[in-house]
């Protein structure tokens, strides 16, 4: 069964760019990198520092920004510099710098509704040379190929749940992956028990751009968001907000975390909307990097 499973998920699903696009992204190819490549070149010239020789890069002394009482600052106080590199080359960078400490487990992606788990996901699994999955897909397909929404609205939420934890466990035999995963994967504990077989990062994004983003798309594959009449944005915002009350601790759980407003702030920018997806995922390379490195020193003091 599981073999199957694999094989099925090896040779279909994740290799199925249909399946893969049928969400909106904001998926973005190596070509418009370069659009973005200005912007990175003056936020490292402002701020980074000559590279060391070593893999691992050592702190920087530079000022932190807003920080989550679990997680560390972001590379932007990391002392690394790549003024001389693209953006392509600092991904590639970066993964190569993980790939050994990260051994072929798979990364989660973890956040609200709109964070950009899809998004970010499928450049990390490019980048790292992995396959990308979207966890409400896979239980899309295992219920005949409809919607979320339409199994919210059949079966109800809770049914929808015992699927998504169903698909976790299974993902959690799988090597070489990244998962988005559903905003609400978070709010089981047997989750995460599935998740810590791989490396979990949270994509923290201020409400008001979620509410912003999700709004310009519509509610139609977000049943958690639908609503009547009125004001997409206030509407939006306000059960963003209800629901962030609930998950906000359980998002912390994760190995390691990306906050685009310490990435804003580090840029001089007022709101984070600017940041690019390819921003993001060079974030969380190296909010990744700094997980494994303190896991490896970890092991190397208690003797592994
Ligand atoms: N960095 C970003 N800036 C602006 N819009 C983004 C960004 N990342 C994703 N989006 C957009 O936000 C919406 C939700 O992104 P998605 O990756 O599907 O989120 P998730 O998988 O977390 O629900 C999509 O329309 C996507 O194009
Ligand atoms: O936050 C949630 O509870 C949900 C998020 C959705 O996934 P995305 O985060 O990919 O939109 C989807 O799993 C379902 O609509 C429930």
């Amino acid at each position: 069964m599981e073999a199957k499973f694999a094989q099925s998920m090896q040779f279909s699903t994740w290799i199925d760019s249909e399946k893969i696009l049928r969400k909106p992204s904001g998926s973005i190819q190596f070509g418009q990198i370069r659009r973005d490549k200005k912007r990175l070149q003056m936020l490292i010239s402002g701020h980074l520092q000559p590279k060391k020789t070593s893999t691992w890069h050592r702190p920087g002394g530079l000022e932190v920004s807003r920080t989550h009482k679990k997680f560390p600052a972001s590379i932007f106080e990391s002392g690394s510099h790549y003024a001389s590199f693209d953006e392509a080359m600092i991904l590639k960078h970066k993964s190569q710098e993980i790939m050994p400490y990260l051994n072929g487990r798979c990364i989660y992606l973890v956040g609200m509704m709109g964070s950009g788990k899809t998004t970010v996901g499928k450049i990390l699994s490019e980048v790292l040379g992995y396959s990308f999955c979207d966890s409400d897909v896979l239980v899309e397909d295992d219920v005949d190929g409809i919607s979320v929404a339409e199994i919210f609205k059949r079966y109800g939420e809770g049914f929808f749940r015992d699927k998504e934890t169903e698909m976790l466990r299974k993902l959690s035999l799988m090597h070489r992956l990244v998962v988005s995963t559903g905003g609400g994967a978070v709010i089981r504990p047997i989750n995460w028990k599935y998740m810590q077989k791989g490396v979990s990062i949270w994509l923290d994004v201020p409400l008001d751009a979620l509410a912003q983003r999700i709004a310009d798309v519509g509610t139609h594959s977000r049943p958690l968001l639908h609503h009547g009449s009125g004001d997409a944005y206030i509407k939006t915002f306000r059960r963003l907000s209800n629901l962030f009350e609930e998950r906000g601790d359980a998002y912390a759980n994760a190995n390691a975390r990306v906050s685009l407003e310490n990435i804003a702030a580090k840029m001089g920018l007022r709101d984070v909307s600017n940041l690019t997806p390819t921003l993001i995922a060079i974030e969380a390379l190296e909010q990744i990097g700094g997980f494994l490195r303190g896991e490896d020193n970890g092991m190397a003091i208690s003797g592994f």
